[in-house]
């Protein structure tokens, strides 16, 4: 069985999984719940998509952040100085309103010994953006994988996204951006390093 992802990273896990002929079922009482027909020919093969398309929404519980960070390599040159990755897309789904949240991370990490391949990091955060999240708990998460699973000296994190439960319901804010951080090991303790981080960023 494949390793679960960090034990602090998942909250409880259901007890039973259902069934897909359950879990397309519940889509037919959402439908009628909402006013519609869910056997009208339009509806028919809704709930069918409807579990498709959570299957790739959430296919994250699936997967394991730190196997993918297990394949790091030493880099002869011996690069020892900030790793930054800008403008990663993400789509990930709030845990209130099971709404997508878009945007992008910018996250930066200082190797100790071993350098790991640039797209482990993108995966890793479309591990994580894949279940139900908080943007603070997503953010949260992203970091601490990456100083678990390379030993990093340090990880910095920015990640901007727009909430379409804050767009689309609600209070109707469409404009919103929210912006997370997270600094871990050095980047939290040193200043300088983070005005390089953020700067960089900027440019
Ligand atoms: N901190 C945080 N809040 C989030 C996130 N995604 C959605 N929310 C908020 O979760 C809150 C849920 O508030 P509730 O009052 O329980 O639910 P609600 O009545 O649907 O809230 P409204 O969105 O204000 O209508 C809302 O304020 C959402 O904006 C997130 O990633 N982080
Ligand atoms: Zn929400």
């Amino acid at each position: 069985m494949k390793k679960l992802p960090l034990s602090t990273h998942v909250t409880a896990l259901s007890p039973r999984r259902p069934s897909r002929a359950e879990a397309e079922e519940a889509v037919r009482t959402l439908i009628a719940w909402s006013g519609d027909n869910p056997a009208r020919p339009g509806l028919e093969k809704t709930p069918e998509r409807v579990a498709d398309a959570f299957g790739e929404y959430f296919r994250g519980y699936k997967e394991d952040a730190l196997a993918e960070l297990a394949a790091t390599f030493e880099e002869p040159s011996g690069y020892n100085d900030m790793v930054l990755l800008k403008d990663i897309a993400f789509e990930s789904h709030c845990e209130h309103h099971i709404a997508p949240f878009f945007g992008t991370a910018h996250i930066a990490y200082l190797p100790s010994e071993r350098i790991v391949g640039l797209s482990k990091i993108a995966r890793v955060v479309d591990i994580f953006a894949r279940r139900l999240q908080t943007q603070e708990g997503l953010t949260d998460q992203i970091a601490s994988a990456l100083e678990e699973g390379l030993r990093a000296r340090g990880v910095a994190i920015i990640m901007s996204a727009r909430h379409h439960c804050m767009a689309a319901r609600g209070v109707h804010q469409r404009g919103v951006a929210t912006v997370t951080f997270r600094f871990l090991g050095e980047f939290e303790r040193d200043s300088a390093l983070r005005d390089r981080f953020m700067a960089a960023v900027r440019d």
